[in-house]
C-alpha cells in the first residue's frame, strides 16, 4: 500500500462492484484525507450508494482494495467498521422504539461498552438536537427528526468517518438548513463523505467533490478548480452599466483579453453584460477603465464562476 493510502481516512484502489453480471462500479480509485468534507455527486444510478455501502462494510467489493482509517474493509472488516458511521438513504429505524431506547440498542450493537452507552446516547442527543424528542416513539416523529435520529445512530459509536447518503432528502428548507449546519459542525471533528443531489448544499459544506458517472470518477477536486476546468481557464464578469447594448458590446470587445461580450438585458438606460475573458486572464481592471473613459456609470460588477450545477451537467452529459 502506498504512503498516501496509509495516511488517508478512505483509500480506494481500483474498486469494482458487480450485481449479477452488471458492473455498477467500474474500477474507481480515490482517497479522502482526515478532516475533509467531501461531496459525492453523480446522476441517478452512477454508483454512489453502491460505493458508500462498500465503504461502510455493508457490501463486499467485487475487486480492488478499500481501506478505512488504515484497515482493509475485507481483511479487517470489524476494525474498519468501528471507524465508520453510515447513514443510509432510507434510514432503517425501528419505528416502535423510543429515540433513547433505539440509540442505546444501536450503541450496544456497534460495540459500545455497557457502561458507556448512556453517556454516548446523551452526547449524540445533544449534538443532533434530539433532547426534546428523546422519550418519543420514533414512528411519531417528523421526517426531519427521523433524519436526525439516523445521524445520531451513525455517530453513536464515535466514528472517525461519517458516510452520509443523501442526508437531507425529503426535508423542507428549514430542516435542510438545520441538517447542513449540523454537518458543518460535525466536520470539525469527523471526516465526512456525503452524497446529495442538492448542489448548493454540497457547495456550502464540502471542501472537495468527487463526481461519479456510470460507475467511473469523472472529476475529483475543489469546486473552484472544477469551475476553472469547465470554463477552460477563463473567467467572466457580469456588470450593469449606463450605456446602450451596442455601445457596450463594441467598447468592451476592444479589450485584448476579452473573449466575448453578451448583453443580457436593457432597462431604462441600464444594460447588463456578461463578458467572458480569455484563458487565465483577469479583465476587471480593463473593464473598469472602459467604463471610466466612456463616462458611463457602473451599478454592479461581479465575477462569473461556473456553479457546481454547471460543472455537474458538463461532466455528466451522455
Ligand atoms: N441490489 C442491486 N441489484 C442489481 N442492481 C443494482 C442493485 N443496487 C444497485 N443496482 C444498480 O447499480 C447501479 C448503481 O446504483 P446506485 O444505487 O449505487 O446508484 P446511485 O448513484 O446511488 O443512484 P441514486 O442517485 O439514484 O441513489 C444502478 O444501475 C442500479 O440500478
Amino acid at each position: 500500500m502506498c504512503q498516501d493510502s496509509v495516511l488517508a481516512m478512505i483509500a480506494v484502489e481500483n474498486l469494482t462492484k458487480d450485481y449479477a453480471g452488471f458492473r455498477a462500479v467500474q474500477g474507481i480509485s480515490f482517497s479522502v484525507q482526515k478532516g475533509e468534507i467531501v461531496g459525492f455527486l453523480g446522476p441517478n444510478g452512477a454508483g454512489k450508494t453502491t460505493t458508500m455501502r462498500v465503504l461502510a462494510g455493508y457490501l463486499p467489493p467485487t475487486g480492488g482494495r478499500v481501506s478505512v482509517a488504515g484497515h482493509d474493509i475485507v481483511a479487517e472488516s470489524l476494525e474498519a467498521r468501528r471507524h465508520v458511521g453510515y447513514m443510509p438513504e432510507n434510514v432503517p429505524l425501528y419505528t416502535d422504539l423510543r429515540v433513547n431506547e433505539y440509540l442505546a440498542y444501536r450503541a450496544r450493537l456497534k460495540g459500545v461498552k455497557r457502561s458507556k452507552v448512556k453517556e454516548r446516547v446523551e452526547s449524540v442527543n445533544r449534538l443532533c438536537h434530539l433532547d426534546d424528542v428523546k422519550h418519543k416513539i420514533i414512528g411519531n416523529l417528523s421526517k426531519g427528526y427521523r433524519q436526525r435520529v439516523g445521524l445520531a445512530d451513525a455517530l453513536v459509536h464515535d466514528p472517525d468517518l461519517l458516510i452520509l447518503d443523501e442526508p437531507t432528502i425529503g426535508l423542507d428548507p428549514h430542516q435542510i438548513r438545520a441538517v447542513r449546519d449540523l454537518i458543518r459542525s460535525l466536520g470539525e471533528r469527523h471526516t465526512i463523505l456525503l452524497s446529495s443531489h442538492i448542489l448548493s448544499e454540497v457547495e456550502a459544506v464540502c471542501t472537495r467533490v468527487l463526481i461519479l458517472h456510470r460507475g467511473r470518477i469523472e472529476a475529483a477536486d475543489t469546486p473552484e478548480n472544477l469551475a476553472r476546468l469547465v470554463q477552460g481557464g477563463g473567467a467572466g464578469v457580469r456588470l450593469e452599466v449606463s450605456c446602450r447594448p451596442a455601445e457596450g458590446e463594441r467598447e468592451f470587445a476592444r479589450l485584448p483579453d476579452v473573449e466575448s461580450v453578451h448583453c443580457c438585458s436593457e432597462q431604462e438606460g441600464w444594460s447588463v453584460f456578461e463578458i467572458a475573458s480569455k484563458a487565465g486572464r483577469d479583465i476587471r481592471d480593463g473593464i473598469f477603465s472602459v467604463v471610466q473613459k466612456q463616462n458611463w456609470r457602473l451599478r454592479e460588477m461581479s465575477r462569473l464562476r461556473a456553479s457546481l450545477e454547471d460543472i455537474f451537467v458538463e461532466l455528466t452529459q451522455d
